[in-house]
């Protein structure tokens, strides 16, 4: 959704005991297509994609929504680096947010099939959700985020862990959901991705939201030292 103004983050400041994790950040999420949030570890990148999901207290600032189709918060989806396993198949772990809003087992359940099929996690549905792989944890985590077809995706280093293949096949799907419409914020520190997915970069840095870049210019000519030396693959103390 071209011009679409999703949300305003204002002073927005995360502070654990005595220290600043976060902040003062500002900017607004605007527009379509898929930002990528880069920085080095530790820089607040998760803290941030956890304030903007409501589970991380701040201690300064506001977070402004404006979709006025979105009053419950079901336009949106979060894929977090360690997805919440629940004692269920994975079939019912794709369906839970989908029962949780009141359709029959038999709908959610088929809906929840088609979310597995559009990120071709091709393991036993039925099985419990805890014996897949690190990699499968990450598709069904993506699928149970996909299947409510969020307006806005927010996913937190969904690569972590997986290999090139699988990789690959993220990527594609993100790039499939972003062809769809749905407005994307994604942390990753691969590089390499970030060149690959980028509409819009913001790069964190001990914090500090310190470049917001449309476009790609980022990995071209960073505004930054930090973001030279992080872009050059140096150690960013
Ligand atoms: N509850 C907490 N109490 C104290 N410090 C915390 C807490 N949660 C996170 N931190 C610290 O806050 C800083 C920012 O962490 P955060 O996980 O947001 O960084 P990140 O950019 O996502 O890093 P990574 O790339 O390693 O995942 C880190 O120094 C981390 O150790």
């Amino acid at each position: 959704m071209v011009g679409a103004h999703w949300l305003t983050l204002t002073d927005v400041t995360v502070r654990r005991r005595g220290k600043t994790l976060l902040g003062p950040v500002s900017f607004a999420l605007n527009g379509s297509g898929l930002t990528i949030l880069m920085g080095p570890n530790g820089a607040g990148k998760t803290t941030l994609l956890r304030a903007i999901h409501g589970i991380e207290r701040l201690n300064d600032g506001r977070i402004e929504w404006h979709d006025p189709q979105d009053a419950d918060g079901r336009a949106q989806g979060f894929v977090f680096q360690q997805p919440v396993l629940m004692r269920r198949s994975v079939l019912d772990c794709i369906a839970y947010p989908l029962r949780l809003d009141g359709q029959s087992a038999v709908q959610a359940r088929e809906a929840a099939r088609a979310a597995a099929d559009e990120v071709q996690l091709r393991v036993n549905l039925d099985q419990p959700v805890f014996l897949l792989s690190g990699g499968e944890k990450q598709k069904m985590a993506l699928a149970r985020a996909l299947v409510r077809a969020p307006r806005i995706l927010f996913l937190d280093e969904p690569c972590a862990n997986l290999d090139g293949h699988a990789i690959i096949e993220i990527e594609e799907i993100l790039n499939r959901v972003r062809a769809g419409g749905t407005r994307i914020l994604m942390s990753t520190h691969d590089q390499g991705q970030a060149r690959r997915l980028a509409d819009s970069v913001l790069f964190l840095h001990k914090g500090q939201l310190v470049e917001q870049t449309e476009g790609r210019e980022f990995f071209s000519t960073p505004r930054t030292e930090a973001g030279r030396a992080f872009l050059k693959g140096e150690i960013l103390l």
